[in-house]
């Protein structure tokens, strides 16, 4: 295959300086990784039986794994195996076109900047992320009608996102009714419109020779109330256990959950939304699919632990920082100082 037709980001060239270099690459200390580990993995047909009990203990789980680990998996959560296998033989044909095509990928209605790849702003190698992804509103998918461009890869997305995001609203209904909240919150303020779906390849990474620290995702929080993401086998995803960064292991019958900021947030804490990243391979590429189940812009969030803040103020504080700083810095911005009120408004905010 000529080099211009190759579907991989020319990630190995653009970062060539930043990879080659030595001294200015300092790396922060480390947690420690520790090895591999299954997360809770609950069965959400407990929850269909007729059985009370079952019912209940079911919902308990699910309120714990969000407290403790911030993150679980799912097995029978209702979403049909072809709707799954359809999303990723989509995804990953997207993803073989070449990368000049994705670049400008017209096909769909995605909007400007869906396609990513790399860390633009990366200043030195440990700001990497060794990936591509389609950053997809489901704005850009609903609006452009039913398949209007008899494209299978869009109404594949929509059908997906249509099974998901009831799991979605399912599970967030249940964490609500944990904490005593109201469940319909969900149903009035995440919208199909409002919810994104995010598709992730990690290319093979040949640097990680040199840098066996590599990354394909750096680490960071989702800004959702709840993100349901779909793996492949390979693994690489870890996540921040008790001080240590916990690696995943793969099950290929679960889909995995993870509480978001905002679920964060409105629960005043009580459920966690935890960092996560994923760490690159020497030798096999890995895709999976996130679907961040969100509030419309102008929901508010409120909180006893953080100002009330609307969806779209967050998102644009995380954009802000992120240019300045590089990074994403989150919930923590919003802290209530002590002694102050959580009502209190942000400066030109609501
Ligand atoms: O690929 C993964 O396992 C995680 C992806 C992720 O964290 C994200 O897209 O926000
Ligand atoms: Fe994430």
């Amino acid at each position: 295959m000529a080099a211009r037709e190759s579907p991989d980001p020319p990630l190995e060239i653009t970062y060539k300086n930043l990879i080659s270099g030595t001294t200015q690459n300092y790396r922060r200390p480390e947690l420690p990784v520790v090895e591999e580990c299954e997360l809770p993995l609950i069965d959400l047909k407990e929850l269909d039986l007729g059985d009370s009990e079952k019912n209940l203990a079911c919902k308990k789980l699910i309120a714990e794994a969000s407290r403790e680990w911030g993150f679980f998996q799912v097995i029978n959560h209702g979403i049909p195996s072809h709707v799954l296998e359809i999303m990723r033989a989509e995804q990953v044909k997207l993803f073989e076109k070449p990368f000049e095509e994705k670049k400008t990928y017209k096909d769909l209605n995605f909007s400007a900047g869906s396609y990513r790849w790399g860390t633009p702003s990366a200043t030195n190698v440990n700001q990497l992320s060794w990936s591509e992804a389609f950053h997809v509103p489901l704005s850009d998918i609903l609006a452009s009608g039913p398949n209007i461009h008899n494209n299978t890869l869009s109404s594949t997305m929509e059908q997906f996102a249509a099974r998901v995001s009831e799991l979605a609203k399912k599970l967030a209904g249940i964490l609500a009714e944990e904490i005593g909240k109201k469940t319909g919150f969900f149903e009035e303020t995440c919208l199909p419109s409002s919810c994104y779906i995010r598709l992730n390849r990690y290319p093979v990474c040949p640097v990680v020779v040199q840098h066996p620290q590599m990354l394909g995702i750096m680490p960071h929080t989702d800004s959702d109330f709840v993100t349901v993401l779909q793996q492949d086998g390979i693994g690489g995803l870890q996540l921040v256990k008790d001080g240590n960064w916990i690696a995943v292991k793969p099950n290929p019958h679960a889909l995995i959950i993870n509480i978001g900021d905002l679920f964060q947030a409105w629960s005043n804490d009580v459920y966690k939304s935890v960092e996560h990243r994923v760490v690159a391979n020497a030798e096999k590429e890995r895709f999976s699919a996130a679907y961040f189940y969100c509030p419309s812009k102008d929901t508010v969030i409120e909180s006893d632990v953080y100002k009330r803040f609307s969806f779209g103020e967050f998102k644009k504080q995380v954009e802000d920082d992120v240019q300045t700083f590089g990074h994403k810095i989150g919930l923590s911005r919003f802290l209530v100082p002590p002694g102050g009120s959580s009502s209190s408004s942000l400066s030109g905010g609501l």
